[in-house]
């Protein structure tokens, strides 16, 4: 288990790190969520004892890092990809790492097949695309065959293959009993990835709650209807509290929100109202992670034009959320 208590970090007058608390279990990928300089880095350093917190507590397992008999077999890390001896094979940065650690050879050469990186092991680590950097980072969190997986962002520079394949390994290892706690900054992959998230903005907690949780309340629901009696049927249906968009062309569907498909579809049969199409939807995810970390995105555009579409009223619809108070100016 990782417990964060109250954890705050300055850099100057910068707080990277607000007053932050929450715990994350074991048995699943828990995601941490946030838009660039949000604070998760800076998190996870603390987390790991490579930077200390200027108020609150960082514990593993009910322990500081520092304090853990060999940490290294109890939380495999991954931090920063490209941090390689350039000169080094893949074989031999692993092969060091192992040393320090205990760690036989029967695992070094099971972690690196584990990471399809077999055939390029002997080659120089320097020359690896980001992506073979990943795979390299992710065998040396691996190689203590730690109950703990801390990693940032492991899916930068993946292909569509290697994302698949990062996030079985991921679902693997929770599985397994292990704790996993990766972060990102992509709402979508998370969404399929992570069974609970910890979302933040600058370095505040903004909701805490299983994905399911999050998509069910943070994705706005709607219907799409395809009728030749488009006219009819929208009248009918505001006059019943929805709301409808038509299509930008004659003929296409129509976008029902505020009433769920079957309330449409009985309105429509009690009419006698032909429909061709009647498909429940969501909403973007995307849309409305945008929209709940909208005031707290550190660099960009702010207005988030993408967020309007959500049509969501910030934290305050995200369940496990933080009241906004001063974090509504994140
Ligand atoms: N060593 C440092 N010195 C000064 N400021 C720092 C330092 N490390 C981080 N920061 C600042 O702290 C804030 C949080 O940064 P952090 O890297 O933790 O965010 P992040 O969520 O990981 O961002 P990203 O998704 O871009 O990696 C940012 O404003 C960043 O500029």
């Amino acid at each position: 288990m990782i417990e964060a208590e109250n954890l705050t970090k300055r850099y100057g007058d910068r707080l990277a790190v607000d007053d932050l608390s929450f715990t994350v279990h074991p048995g699943r990928v828990t995601g941490f969520l946030g838009p660039n300089g949000a604070g998760k880095s800076t998190t996870m350093r603390l987390l790991l004892g490579l930077d200390r917190p200027h108020r609150g507590d960082a514990r593993i397992h009910g322990r500081h890092y520092r304090d853990l008999h060999e940490p290294l077999r109890v939380v495999g890390a991954l931090l920063e990809a490209r941090a390689v001896h350039t000169g080094r094979s893949a074989y031999n940065h692993l092969r060091c790492l192992a040393q320090t650690q205990g760690v036989g050879r029967k695992r070094l050469d099971e972690v690196i097949e584990l990471v399809g990186l077999t055939g390029v092991a002997r080659k120089r680590a320097g020359g690896f695309s980001l992506g073979m950097g990943q795979r390299l980072g992710i065998a040396a969190a691996l190689l203590g065959d730690p109950s703990i997986l801390i990693l940032d962002e492991p899916v930068n520079g993946l292909d569509p293959e290697g994302i698949v394949w990062i996030r079985t390994l991921m679902q693997r290892l929770a599985a397994e009993g292990r704790t996993v706690f990766v972060s990102s900054h992509l709402m979508n992959e998370m969404a399929v990835t992570a069974d609970h998230l910890i979302v933040i903005g600058r370095g505040k907690l903004i909701a805490d709650c299983s994905t399911e949780e999050f998509i069910e309340r943070s994705t706005e629901k709607m219907v799409v209807v395809r009728t030749p009696e488009a006219e009819r049927l929208t009248g009918l249906l505001t006059a019943e509290g929805a709301t409808v968009v038509p299509g930008a062309e004659p003929g296409a569907p129509l976008t029902v929100t505020h009433m769920e498909a079957p309330r449409v579809g009985e309105l429509a049969a009690a009419e006698g109202l032909v429909l061709h199409e009647l498909t429940p939807r969501r909403g973007s995810l995307e849309a409305a992670f945008m929209e709940l970390t909208r005031e707290s995105v550190e660099y960009g555009d702010t207005a988030g034009g993408a967020a309007a579409a959500a049509g969501l009223d910030g934290a305050a619809a995200i369940p496990g959320a933080v009241p906004a108070q001063e974090g509504k100016t994140r």
